[in-house]
């Protein structure tokens, strides 16, 4: 099939073909439901080789801990396997048998509460090592929705491959990988458009593009029809033909999806009940007289025995047949399997010299990190509805309603109390829309970075830095925006110095609301942190000085303005429309202007107006603390929750 040509991704250190290409996607046979013809991935080779992978797993353990003073459960109890190279492995069982919680300590995912070994050809398992040359490709399809396909393999790329390598050579990896995957045809569709099929093979290669040799799929079929779930599973059992060892976790597939796999693992309530190929499963039973009935799916038929449908003693007994998954015999050629020394011989500890290229846990240097995070930071920015557009038009929005409701309340001296809530309402708009965006929004993104983080993409600190990069000139953007408009329509004294100060505190007011938001959006989900972003808000206002002055603050709750940021931002604009001896108001819309003269203002709001560079220290001390603290909130909630 030919295909039109393909664009070649614009800013980015990979080069793409313009010309026409050819994919090679050729149906299978009849019954099987289509599939793709791959073919070994050419590009890949430019990518370090390494030799197939033996896994073995001895007496894993997972304990969880059900909260304070209600106990801890063991999930799984002592269980054993040998996952063999070259060979797509099903982990099958009932719902709760434990199948992702096995998957999750396999791949390194789960460290917490897990006991028992995990071998890497014969050797105990160095955990930087294989995260070196394993991917875990979660249920939910983490991807960049808002960037094409191109995009996605063109970042990922500069991300995964090392930068002395060249864009043209990179680019023949990702051509490689989207040819094989069927998706060179959508290189240019967004990640938001795909279909469900679509999605988990972009998934897939985007973890390909480094090569990994072992692979860990949670339920890589899942909302997906059989066409697309025959697609996903012929796919993967071929890449693990070509080299790779890919173990997926599968619910209940149809006979014609349990034949794909070349290995089961049945577990039933955290113990295992068969381990061998998909074709032994049937004499399996047959040995274990519990036989299988005819024209009875074999994949169901264990599915039913593991959830205890023909009682608990087959269980009992399947677990005791399988020694917990020690027993070897009804893998392929059991005989020809190699002891773990004969291994050890086969693969020389020299083979992890490849794998120990520095003390880096990434493929790339923190600067290459940096400088592709901010790259694809832009273009996400550029694109997204919420983030960037929604939040520029909300600004103007709000500030030609704030200029309309309160115009030229700024010079007139009879409406300086106006001019007061107009102030406190700025703070509120600065306050609340950052916070509740990033609180909205952040949790998303969070799953993305948690996949990305785990597979070696970036560090989290090049993360953090880029972020904060991309986020600044839309924040100054908007806030500039709002700024001239509220200020100029709302009459406030035509001054660049005063302007000037009016605007930093609005800017600073906005980067310490969105990183409070940040700090929420990092350690709890959306429903929690709408709660609490605007809960702990409240205290903040209570103690900005509005309401009751700060010369009426009872004085055990003085402490309370000192922590809220608001009165800051609010002393800080009241310096810059009322201070630096700002001459007499102009009184012409009342008989008697009680706030002629803003010195007195000043004295019944109790404000200084020569506290504004104090004001600004504050602000500046409070945003370096809160993105501090939602960084090592964001460092924790990707290790310590695992
Ligand atoms: N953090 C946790 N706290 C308490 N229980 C947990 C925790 N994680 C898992 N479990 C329990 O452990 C059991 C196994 O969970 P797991 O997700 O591994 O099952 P599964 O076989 O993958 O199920 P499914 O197919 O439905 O996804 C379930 O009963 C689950 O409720």
């Amino acid at each position: 099939m030919m295909l039109a040509g393909a664009q070649i991704v614009e800013d980015s250190n990979v080069a793409f073909n313009k010309n026409n290409a050819s994919v090679a996607i050729e149906p299978s046979g009849p019954g099987e439901g289509p599939s793709f013809h791959v073919k070994p991935l050419i590009g890949s080779s430019k990518v370090v080789s390494r030799q197939p992978v033996d896994m073995s797993f001895s007496n894993i353990t997972c304990t969880v801990s059900l909260g304070f003073n209600k106990g801890s459960k063991q999930i799984l109890h002592g269980v054993n396997g040998r996952f063999r190279p070259r060979k797509l492995i099903a982990i099958m069982g009932p719902s709760g048998a434990g199948k992702s919680t096995l998957l999750d300590v396999l791949s390194g995912y789960r460290i917490s509460g897990v006991g028992g070994a995990v071998f890497i050809n014969g050797r105990g398992r160095i955990m930087k090592n294989f995260k070196k040359m394993s991917c875990y490709i979660q249920q939910d399809d983490r991807l960049q929705g808002l960037l094409t396909v191109g995009e996605n393999m063109a970042l990922a790329a500069d991300l995964k491959l090392p930068t002395r390598m060249d864009k043209y050579d990179k680019g023949e990896v990702i051509e490689d990988i989207l040819s094989n995957l069927g998706l060179y045809e959508h290189i240019n569709t967004r990640g938001s458009q795909l279909s469900g099929g679509q999605k988990k093979r972009l998934s897939i290669a985007l973890e390909l593009i480094n090569n990994p040799l072992i692979m860990f799929l949670d339920e890589p079929t899942t909302g997906l029809d059989s066409s697309s779930c025959s697609q996903v599973v012929q796919l993967c059992r071929n890449l693990a033909h070509q080299g790779r060892t890919i173990i997926c976790t599968v619910h209940q597939p149809s006979a014609s999806l349990f034949r794909l796999f070349d290995q089961v693992y049945v577990l039933a309530a955290g113990q295992c009940l068969y381990q061998g190929t998909t074709d032994n499963l049937v004499p399996y039973l047959e040995h274990a007289s519990i036989p299988c009935p005819i024209y009875h799916n074999p994949a169901d038929y264990i599915i039913e025995l593991a959830s205890g449908e023909y009682g608990e003693d087959k269980i009992k007994y399947l677990m005791s047949k399988t020694d917990n998954g020690r027993s070897l015999d009804w893998l392929e050629e059991p005989d020809s399997i190699p002891s773990m020394e004969a291994l050890r011989k086969q693969h020389p500890l020299c083979e992890l010299r490849n794998l120990d290229p520095g003390s880096s846990d990434e493929e790339t240097s923190q600067s290459n990190q940096r400088s592709v995070l901010i790259r694809r930071g832009f273009l996400k920015a550029k694109r997204d509805a919420t983030m960037t557009h929604l939040r520029v038009i909300v600004n103007i929005l709000v500030g030609l309603m704030l200029g309309v409701l309160f115009i030229n309340a700024g010079n007139e001296g009879s409406r300086v109390l106006d001019n007061y809530n107009l102030l406190f309402a700025i703070l509120m708009h600065h306050m609340m829309s950052p916070m509740m965006l990033t609180i909205l929004t952040f949790p998303a993104e969070m799953s993305v970075l948690s996949k990305e983080h785990f597979n070696r993409w970036y560090s989290l600190g090049s993360y953090y830095i880029s972020i904060t990069i991309v986020d600044l000139p839309i924040s100054i953007v908007a806030c500039a925006i709002f700024s001239v408009i509220v200020y100029t329509m709302s009459g406030q004294p035509l001054d660049i110095v005063r302007f000037s100060m009016f605007f930093v505190i609005s800017l600073y007011t906005v980067l310490v609301a969105q990183s409070f938001g940040l700090m929420i959006g990092a350690a709890f989900d959306v429903v929690n942190g709408t709660f609490l972003g605007p809960t702990f808000s409240v205290p903040m206002m209570m103690f900005a000085g509005f309401g009751v002055t700060l010369r009426d603050l009872p004085s055990y709750l003085y402490w309370g303005s000192y922590v809220s940021y608001l009165r800051y931002g609010l002393e800080g604009f009241i310096a810059a429309i009322y201070g630096m001896d700002r001459p007499k108001l102009a009184c012409e819309e009342a008989l008697y202007c009680h706030y002629r003269l803003p010195r007195i203002f000043l004295n019944d709001v109790a404000m200084s107006p020569d506290m504004f560079w104090w004001d600004v220290l504050a602000l500046t001390v409070f945003l370096f603390v809160l993105r501090i603290a939602a960084f090592l909130l964001l460092k924790w909630k990707l290790t310590a929750v695992r």
